[in-house]
């Protein structure tokens, strides 16, 4: 239906547009908040050890996983936005990650900084994204940290070709969401967006859309269905999954029994080293421990769905699990 709106005349309309900007005008404290976060980090970056690094990184990570609870399919549109400082909210939601992963992320992008033969540091790091509003704003500065740190020369975000699954991110709210962030009156907002600005100028962040996002194929299918799309991710250290949509076709949406290895379920799925930054929002997980979902199911019966759960799932082609 959305594919067959969006045929000219009509295709620059985005009916999700309104949602959109409100999730993000609705969460302006927190994005305050993170950018201040963000522009301090920046500020004391060179006096940092290895470890508060790391650290950091982490904490960023886990804002942004969690930035997926915002998206406007779960709220009916109702409450999508983030109201509390997400830097202080974390230690609380920490027990509701079932599977976190983090630290081999965090050792996968330390590793791919060292791994090429020139001796340059030129990881290149792929976000793909999820939901514009609050969300992004989560992505963009996970992404400017990892560009700062050093821990990424290059960042491909991956969107929509036309307006998807109600608050999925276009071009159009890409490079509004940076231009709110630049114009806002908040000194660390502004100061946030003028790096982001300059990033996308300089060509060490760019905006990518493929057809095949926008398809119902499961990503297993990728490498025959959108060969090119394929072999452009198999160019990245690190490819970041966002969201429930993103993990449903990660995992091909079967009913898996819940302690399946991560890598099992991808069914061959393995471009580059990928992450999945996910939100439980439907009734399919993986990698979980024996005896974990039965006891989630006793405790909190929709846990599947009702978005209180996330998780952070690795999987490298050279990693044995
Ligand atoms: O924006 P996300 O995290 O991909 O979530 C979308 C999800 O929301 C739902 O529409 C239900 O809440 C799922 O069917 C879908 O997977």
């Amino acid at each position: 239906f959305y594919r067959e709106m969006h045929i000219p005349p009509i295709d620059k309309f985005d009916e999700f547009n309104e949602g959109k900007m409100q999730s993000f005008f609705e969460s302006q404290q927190a994005i305050k908040s993170l950018c201040t976060y963000l522009q301090e980090l920046i500020t004391n970056m060179e006096n940092m050890t290895e470890i508060q690094l790391r650290d950091s990184f982490l904490k960023l990570l886990q804002v942004s996983l969690w930035g997926n609870k915002c998206d406007l399919s779960i709220s009916a549109g109702q409450d999508n936005s983030q109201k509390s400082s997400p830097i202080d909210s974390l230690p609380d939601l920490q027990r509701c990650i079932l599977v976190d992963d983090s630290n081999m992320v965090w050792s996968m992008l330390v590793a791919a900084q060292g791994s090429r033969s020139s001796g340059i540091k030129n990881a290149r790091v792929d976000i793909v994204l999820d939901n514009a509003g609050f969300e992004l704003v989560t992505d963009l500065v996970l992404a400017s940290f990892l560009v700062s740190a050093g821990l990424a020369k290059q960042i491909r975000f991956h969107g929509k070709s036309i307006p998807w699954f109600v608050s999925d991110v276009t071009k159009q709210d890409f490079e509004w969401t940076i231009m709110q962030t630049v114009a806002s009156n908040h000194k660390w907002m502004s100061a946030s967006g003028v790096q982001w600005k300059h990033f996308m100028k300089e060509g060490t962040w760019s905006y990518h859309d493929h057809s095949f996002w926008t398809l119902p194929h499961e990503f297993c299918d990728m490498a025959v269905d959108a060969a090119d799309l394929y072999s452009t991710l198999q160019g990245s250290d690190l490819i970041i999954f966002k969201g429930d949509l993103n993990y449903r076709k990660l995992t091909g949406d079967r009913k898996w029994e819940h302690t399946v290895r991560f890598d099992q379920a991808l069914r061959g799925f393995q471009p580059a080293p990928l992450c999945s930054l996910r939100t439980l929002k439907a009734d399919v997980q993986v990698g979980l421990q024996l005896g974990q979902a039965e006891k989630l199911s006793s405790q909190d019966p929709d846990w599947m769905t009702n978005g209180k759960y996330a998780v952070v799932q690795f999987c490298s082609p050279h990693r044995e699990q």
